[in-house]
């Protein structure tokens, strides 16, 4: 199984609302991924503020302040840093790959799990709606989430292997099936100088999108590239700085259901998790077409 909700608000009135809204969500999907999960937020101006870049990390070896003194000394400017186990949060005022870069160098052992301007991503293992908690989800602000529940196929039951992957600036992708070429494609990319985190099947779909939107490939085209290349079972959801789509294979036996509102557009893997959001009553709801690829721009 798994499941896969997500949020783009169209009404900045409902901005505030966002944590609470996708944590309902979440919660509706529990049953189908106990092992893990993980959520991707966009704008929330305490774990992203305006202005400033974010880096989050899994595993950091020391406390998120004494990251955070280190890499402003190293960096010449103020970085805050946020523990949230076993996520940590930075962020300061410098381009997020310059502190993506910084961290990494820094602290090597630990995972960088997602950067941008306006992206924070936080994982972990255990109950999704504990870990959703934990993490403050429900007070969370913001335009944009996504939250993923995993049920491990691919790889281990681990905060690394599980969704989202986000490998691209502010890019976010939450997978439910599993792909059945990832290997070739994975060896592919590596000749091509792609470096993997993970031994997941997710992660090849996620540095495919990155490679094609860093060569300046659109978001709708480089999922009619993945389409394409990519076999197995799937249905996607993928956001960026400024977008949210979602795709599935040719068969489409992962379940998907969309709604959209003049305030909205939501996805999920099942409407149970949709049926609490505001005004769903009077959404066009459907059901994604096999590879027909959805995408909606803020
Ligand atoms: N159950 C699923 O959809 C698993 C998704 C993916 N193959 C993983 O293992 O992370």
């Amino acid at each position: 199984m798994c499941g896969i909700v997500g949020l783009h608000l169209r009404e900045p009135s409902l901005y505030p609302q966002l944590g609470a809204l996708l944590t309902d969500m979440l919660g509706q999907m529990c049953d189908r991924g106990p092992d893990s999960a993980g959520m991707a937020i966009y704008g929330d101006k305490a774990w992203s503020p305006v202005g400033e870049s974010t880096v989050s990390l899994l595993d950091c070896p020391v406390p998120a302040a004494e990251l955070a003194a280190t890499l402003s000394a190293s960096l010449d400017t103020t970085v805050t840093g946020i523990d949230l186990h076993p996520t940590t949060i930075l962020h300061g005022v410098v381009g997020a790959e310059d502190l993506a870069a910084a961290v990494r160098s820094v602290v090597p052992s630990a995972r960088v799990i997602g950067f941008g301007d306006d992206l924070t991503v936080l994982k972990g293992v255990g109950n999704p709606i504990d870990l959703a908690n934990r993490f403050g989800l429900p007070s969370a602000s913001g335009w944009q989430g996504v939250a993923h529940t995993r049920m491990a196929t691919e790889s281990a039951v681990t905060a690394e292997g599980s969704h989202p992957f986000s490998v691209g600036p502010d890019q976010c992708l939450v997978h439910n099936g599993s792909f059945s070429n990832h290997m070739s494609i994975k060896h592919q990319l590596e000749r091509d100088g792609v470096v993997f985190d993970s031994a997941n099947d997710t992660e090849v779909g996620a540095r495919f999108v990155a490679k094609q939107l860093a060569e300046g490939v659109d978001l709708e085209k480089a999922l009619l590239m993945l389409n394409e290349t990519f076999d197995g079972f799937y249905t996607l959801l993928v956001s960026t700085a400024d977008s949210f789509a979602v795709v599935r294979d040719a068969i489409s036996c992962k379940p998907a259901v969309i709604a959209e509102t003049d305030q909205w557009v939501a996805m999920a893997s099942e409407y149970r998790a949709l049926a609490n959001l505001p005004g769903v009553d009077n959404a066009r709801i459907f059901e994604p077409e096999p590879e027909e690829v959805y995408v909606w721009h803020r």
